[in-house]
């Protein structure tokens, strides 16, 4: 049943946008000639840390080789299709540049400008930082897991100082620029979205106006917080989105930065189906 409506779902974010049947909009698009804004998203390929099943956060892990692959693919569908890009936006964090860095080289694009922020990281797990995801489901049962994982206002128990991570990421010399405020030391998708809108609203979203055709290479959940904001998905409904690693999809954005397609992914749908399984039974206890 769970898996239907995630199928049905999804069909609906690939098909058509949500507020208008595609009868009214060729009506309204023949007679006003709507202006059609193109941004592509992708979530790295798959990395060292997704590969062993860890809460991953704001931990760089490294691509794997299949990772380093999915990439590389994700470029070919971004060529295929005849994407072009005038600037890419990125996280600080090495598994999404190493990922765009494919796309672009793939796609033989490798001239334009990238912005990294870590405002497009994605979400800090907090404590969970390096468990096994299976493991921990085993332990506090797999409710709980998932409401860590996907519900949008419970985070998770915060990295304490004497976390084994703790150091390597809050010291991170990456980060040092930040206002210790802003930093956090856990977030739910609520808390990632309020530090990923401000860069979507005043860095993204001007030069999306200004015509500029962009890629977003960053992560499941940080795109799942802009993903969330631009199709209005509710805050329960949002629990269900999985976010596959290396495949891109496309939004069509009208001058209200509305959807007019949304979440079209360069892939297959039953591979895509697939992967977004995959994605939600890394919580199962096993
Ligand atoms: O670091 C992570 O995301 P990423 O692999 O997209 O960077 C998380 O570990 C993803 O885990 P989740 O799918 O359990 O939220």
């Amino acid at each position: 049943m769970a898996a239907m409506w995630k199928l049905c779902n999804v069909n609906q974010m690939m098909s058509r946008p949500r507020s208008w049947t595609l009868e009214s909009h060729r009506m309204f698009s023949e007679k006003c000639e709507v202006k059609k804004f193109v941004v592509v998203m992708v979530r790295h390929g798959e990395s060292e840390w997704n590969k062993k099943n860890l809460f991953c956060g704001w931990f760089d892990a490294m691509l794997t080789k299949k990772g380093k692959e999915e990439a590389c693919a994700a470029g070919k569908a971004i060529k295929d299709a005849k994407l072009k890009f005038d600037v890419a936006h990125t996280s600080l964090l090495v598994r999404a540049h190493d990922t765009l860095k494919a796309v672009l080289t793939v796609s033989e694009q490798t001239g334009i400008p990238v912005c990294k922020s870590w405002r497009l990281n994605e979400r800090h797990y907090g404590g969970l930082t390096g468990l096994n995801k299976a493991e921990t489901a085993k332990k506090f049962g797999e409710e709980q897991v998932k409401i860590w994982r996907r519900s949008f206002d419970t985070p998770p128990p915060p990295m304490e100082k004497d976390h084994k991570y703790y150091e390597c990421i809050a010291k991170d010399p990456r980060y040092k620029d930040i206002d210790p405020c802003d930093l956090p030391n856990t977030e739910s998708l609520k808390l990632t979205i309020e530090r990923t809108l401000p860069y979507w609203n005043e860095i993204i979203v001007p030069q999306i106006k200004e015509g500029k055709k962009l890629i977003i290479a960053a992560h499941g959940n940080s795109l799942r917080g802009i993903v969330k904001h631009l199709d209005g998905i509710s805050d329960k409904d949002i629990m269900e989105l999985n976010l596959p690693t290396g495949i891109p999809f496309v939004y069509e954005l009208d001058e209200c930065m509305k959807p007019l397609v949304s979440m079209k992914f360069l892939g297959d749908l039953e591979t895509v189906k697939k992967a977004m399984e995959t994605v939600a039974n890394q919580g199962k206890a096993k």
